[in-house]
């Protein structure tokens, strides 16, 4: 039978679409696509980037037929992988998810606190509207999601999904982060074997054991502890991530049991971190300046030119390159380690069965095979279980158009700890998310 290996991705012109692009190329002999679309509901974004997509095939794999279109039918049709990183109401609400925390004192981020809240809800909406659409058109493809805030989409498909077992959620932090690790104790990355426990961007590594079974996760804490932590693509990050590198130190010093996610600074440090984000230029801003415009520059310059010569559309390629391996290790049935969010069912023993929780599997063509972890300590569990409950109400404040429980969940939120100040922050977003939000009442 003739080889046909159909991808789509969802959000086709995000600014992250480039970057798993040349990843294709770099892993053409490993997962040999026929056929990839690029799916995107603005099509002012996605035709650049489409562009740059034929052009780049053109030069390097003209086996491969490319398309970008906004057609689901052209996008899901007998599709095998679809990769999804959408962005619902792009940057300029990304920006009002940092700064209106910030206006009350609470701290602006991403996918952590009142922004990855409002986040949360707006991409609940998208996605679960994209999954649909994928299994009306193709009931097998396996469905990545690397959409944020990751744990609160993940959670919430799990609720609307409970029996689709092809829909994988995936985060590139722990990646990046056990490249930074093997940076500092200048061993291969591919060498280290991890463990680690928690939920999306609220985890920690336990051990990170080298090929010989010696775990190397005592001596990394001394050499963050003696030498602090930097990315490994230190020279390519933005300020503002390095800052956020930088404060893994002061965790490993105040709580030196494991070795956490750079996302846990939000909740552990939220009073600090609230009073050295600048409210006026946050890490949006950063994007939309940097990014975003040497994205779409130089995909338009590649195109008008017909060459990529001199061109340099992505900085950091490491993104792509995870992206490119999640799918080959089901494709080639790797079962190889990675981590993933998955359905606890016991795997952390002492937390609820039905949290999502992000722990080592092995992956193959039968998914992710999670590792059991046991019970946490006393520390751990209360900081899970509080998290889960904001993720759990959330999702359910979204499910069953709740104001009381979108209440409920921005107060248990660590970041924002008073209700009168969650309830300001929580009609304020209200405001701002006319038209992505069900109504609340
Ligand atoms: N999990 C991870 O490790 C990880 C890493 C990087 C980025 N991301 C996520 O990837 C996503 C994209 O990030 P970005 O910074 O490139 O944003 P972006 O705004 O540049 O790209 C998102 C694209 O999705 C499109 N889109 C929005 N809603 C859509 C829908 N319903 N259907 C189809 N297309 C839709 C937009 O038009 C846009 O082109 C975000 O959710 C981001 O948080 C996740
Ligand atoms: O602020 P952004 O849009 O640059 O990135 C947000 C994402 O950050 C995490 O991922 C990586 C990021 O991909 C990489 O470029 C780098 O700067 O380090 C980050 C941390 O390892 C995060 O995992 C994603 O969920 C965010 O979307
Ligand atoms: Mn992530």
């Amino acid at each position: 039978m003739e080889h046909k290996l159909k991808i789509t991705i969802v959000g086709g012109g995000s600014t992250w679409t480039p970057g798993i692009l040349n990843a294709f190329i770099r892993h053409m002999n490993t997962l040999p696509v026929t056929e990839l679309v690029l799916f995107d509901s603005n099509a002012e974004r996605q035709a650049p980037i489409g562009e740059y997509a034929q052009l780049l095939f053109r030069l390097h794999a003209p086996e491969v037929k490319v398309t970008y279109t906004t057609s689901k039918d052209a996008a899901y049709d007998s599709v095998d992988f679809v990769m999804v990183q959408i962005r619902t109401g792009g940057y300029p609400m990304r920006e009002k998810d940092e700064k209106i925390p910030m206006e009350y004192g609470v701290l602006g981020q991403e996918t952590c606190g009142p922004g990855g809240f409002a986040y949360g809800i707006r991409s609940l909406k998208d996605m679960i509207e994209i999954v649909k659409d994928v299994r009306k058109h193709s009931k097998n493809a396996w469905i990545l999601n690397y959409t944020n805030p990751a744990a609160i989409v993940a959670y919430g498909l799990q609720r609307e999904f409970p029996d689709d077992k092809r829909i994988l959620n995936i985060c590139d932090q722990p990646i990046n982060l056990i490249n930074s690790f093997a940076k500092l104790l200048d061993v291969p990355a591919e060498s280290l074997e991890p463990t680690y426990f928690g939920l999306n961007h609220f985890g920690w590594f336990t051990h990170l054991y080298n090929q010989n079974g010696q775990d190397l996760l005592p001596l990394l804490k001394e050499r963050i502890k003696d030498k602090g932590f930097l990315p490994a693509d230190a020279a390519e990050r933005d300020p503002s991530w390095l800052d956020t590198y930088a404060l893994v130190q002061d965790m490993v010093h105040d709580f030196d049991e494991y070795v956490p996610s750079t996302y846990l600074q939000y909740y552990i440090y939220p009073e600090y971190k609230a009073s050295k984000l600048n409210p006026d230029y946050t890490r949006a801003n950063e994007v939309m300046d940097g990014r975003e415009k040497q994205v779409f520059s130089e995909c338009r310059r590649a195109v008008s030119q017909n060459s990529l010569d001199g061109i340099h559309v992505v900085k950091n390629e490491a993104h792509g390159d995870m992206i490119l391996s999640i799918a080959e290790a089901i494709y080639l049935n790797k079962n190889a380690y990675y981590i993933i969010m998955v359905k606890n069912e016991g795997i952390i023993e002492n937390l609820p069965d039905d949290a999502v929780v992000e722990v080592t599997c092995l992956l193959g063509s039968r998914g992710p095979k999670p590792f059991h972890t046991g019970p946490v300590s006393v520390f751990y569990k209360a900081l899970l279980e509080n998290q889960y409950a904001y993720e759990r109400l959330t999702c359910e404040a979204y499910f069953e158009g709740s104001y009381t429980k979108a209440l409920q969940a921005l107060t248990l939120n660590r970041t924002v700890t008073d209700a009168k100040k969650a309830r300001k922050i929580l009609d304020r977003l209200i405001e701002e998310n006319k038209g992505y939000w069900p109504k609340l009442t």
